[in-house]
């Protein structure tokens, strides 16, 4: 592969994934980036293999490799949608690269995102549980409802998602969260109500509450339900085709190439902070 110095070298990790596939033919898609690393795990079936050809396409000249700091050396930006363990360990190859790491991973602890933030002082880290323009627009709306009603109105997140992801409540609930409590002046984790099963006693005025559907191949729906007496209002997301998750990152990769260091959200990369 012969690096095109006019287009931005994206290396994607997880390539094997259903995010890593979708970003790689949208990498390849767009004008502006070249795919130039292509990330799996360690003993994957992949690895050696030309990622064009392992997705049972044309051979794109770039071979699957689990060896992180030779694919991040020759690229601009890394973008990650891969695993908690996984994208912490890239972090730390991205701050020593200088490269711009987009990270799209969700399910992570407090502990693994300050190890991530470590290097935001070196780095450029744009880092979303959702990098849709329509769930990011869906956040700031959700702020602003929260604002504008009193505790009156129960707040409800409701998502819903394929049964092979492994984490709940998703990435993007837990933003939407955010926003909710952020928008009532509160702090979620105070107010979040995240597991009802049996004899719960009734919803204490003020919580958040969030609920998880699992099934089949539902890309990503997430409902914030206002609901009081008399009325209910909801804000609803339907993602249809993961391309509106890999558009954003892309979006983000490029942007990141002008920053200076520091630690970014996708409301940051979309002008919505
Ligand atoms: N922020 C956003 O807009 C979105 C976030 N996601 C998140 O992205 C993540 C991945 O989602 P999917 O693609 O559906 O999962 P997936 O399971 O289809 O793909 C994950 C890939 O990462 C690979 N991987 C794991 N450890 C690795 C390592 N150490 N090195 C290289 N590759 C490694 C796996 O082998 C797999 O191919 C999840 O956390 C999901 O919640 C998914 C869609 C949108
Ligand atoms: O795992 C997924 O698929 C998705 N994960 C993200 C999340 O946790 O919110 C974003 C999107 O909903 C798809």
């Amino acid at each position: 592969m012969v690096r095109n110095t006019d287009q931005t070298g994206i290396v994607v990790t997880g390539v094997s994934g259903r995010m890593g596939q979708t970003l790689v033919r949208l990498v390849q898609d767009n004008p502006r980036t070249q795919l130039c690393g292509a990330l799996e795990r360690a003993g994957h079936a992949w690895i050696g293999q030309d990622i064009g050809t392992a997705m049972g396409g044309a051979a794109l000249g770039v071979i699957v490799t689990a060896d992180a700091v030779q694919a991040f050396e020759r690229a601009d930006a890394v973008i990650d949608f891969t695993a908690p363990a996984a994208t912490v360990a890239f972090a730390q190859v991205a701050t020593a690269c200088g490269v711009v790491h987009v990270i799209g991973t969700t399910g992570m602890t407090d502990e693994d995102i300050a190890a991530i933030d470590a290097g935001a002082d070196k780095s450029v880290i744009v880092r979303a549980g959702n990098m849709s323009l329509g769930v990011n627009l869906l956040v700031q709306l959700t702020r602003q409802v929260a604002a504008a009603l009193d505790e009156d109105y129960d707040i409800e997140v409701i998502e819903a998602h394929h049964r092979h992801k492994v984490d709940a409540p998703s990435g993007t609930a837990l933003m939407l969260g955010e926003a909710a409590a952020a928008g009532r002046g509160v702090t979620l984790a105070d107010v979040a109500d995240r597991g009802r099963d049996g004899i719960t006693g009734a919803r204490a005025r003020g919580d958040i509450g969030f609920t998880a559907i699992r099934g089949g191949d539902i890309i990503g729906e997430h409902d914030v339900m206002f609901a009081a007496d008399g009325e209910r209002i909801v804000l609803r997301h339907a993602a249809s085709d993961r391309s509106v998750f890999a558009r954003g990152a892309i979006k983000a990769a490029l942007w990141g190439q002008s920053q200076s260091p520091g630690h970014y959200s996708m409301l940051d990369v979309l002008g919505l902070s």
